[in-house]
């Protein structure tokens, strides 16, 4: 079986969870709370410098150039995706943000995983961030009752067809990386992956709480 599959079926329950998240509900129905949304694209922002970093730092580790390509192109389009998010915040308001606990947490996990695992580890660690997306994208597109929402622009993002590309060559990456791998190894990258999945609903959590530092 491909280790995708098994993948997914490891973190059914967290997904079903994450649409169940009051944060993508209010989303869905454009109800969401413009000042939790602009928490969420603040700590997003932090969230996408980091991530993309990691994104190249997977690259370079990759033998496959077609492998390394693909993460380069990853890494490049996140960085347009962080300035996008910067600019709507320049020219609405100029704010300092730092990382709220959750965003560090889960920034610091996949900074590890590329620092202190195997290579494979470290893309089954940004895998939640391709996947989990594009089917929380997906999901909102096919249920949307409004027509008018406010947060349209996010939702056809990661809904669209070009992200779409993206996510399949993610997740055949890792399906080709854990073709030559160990057992163990493939035990290592499902813990990776559920675990980063995880982080993404702690991520749509904190930022429905607006997790501040509590001390
Ligand atoms: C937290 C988080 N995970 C995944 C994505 C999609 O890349 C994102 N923008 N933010
Ligand atoms: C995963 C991801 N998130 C925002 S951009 C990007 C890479 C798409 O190529």
């Amino acid at each position: 079986m491909k280790w995708s599959v098994e993948a997914w079926r490891r973190i059914e329950g967290i997904y079903t969870q994450i649409l169940e998240h009051p944060f993508i509900n209010d989303l869905m129905s454009g109800e969401l709370e413009r000042e939790k949304f602009n928490f969420y694209l603040q700590q997003d922002s932090l969230y996408l410098a980091e991530f993309g970093k990691v994104l190249a730092g997977i690259a370079g580790k990759l033998e496959d150039s077609e492998h390394r390509k693909a993460f380069l192109d990853f890494a490049s389009d996140t960085v347009s995706v962080e300035q996008a998010v910067h600019q709507f915040y320049l020219s609405d308001q100029k704010k300092k943000t730092t990382a709220s606990p959750s965003c560090l947490l889960y920034t610091s996990f996949i900074h590890k995983q590329l620092a202190a695992a195997s290579v494979l580890e470290a893309a089954a660690a940004v895998l939640p961030c391709f996947w989990i997306y594009k089917k929380v994208g997906d999901y909102i597109l096919a249920n949307q009752s409004k027509e008018d929402n406010p947060y349209q622009n996010w939702i056809d993002t990661y809904g669209g067809e070009e992200f779409a590309q993206a996510v399949e060559k993610a997740i055949s990456i890792c399906d080709k990386l854990a073709v030559q791998a160990s057992i163990e190894k493939r035990k290592k990258m499902w813990d990776a992956f559920v675990k980063a999945s995880k982080m993404e609903w702690i991520f749509w959590d904190s930022a429905y709480k607006k997790e501040g530092w509590p001390v």
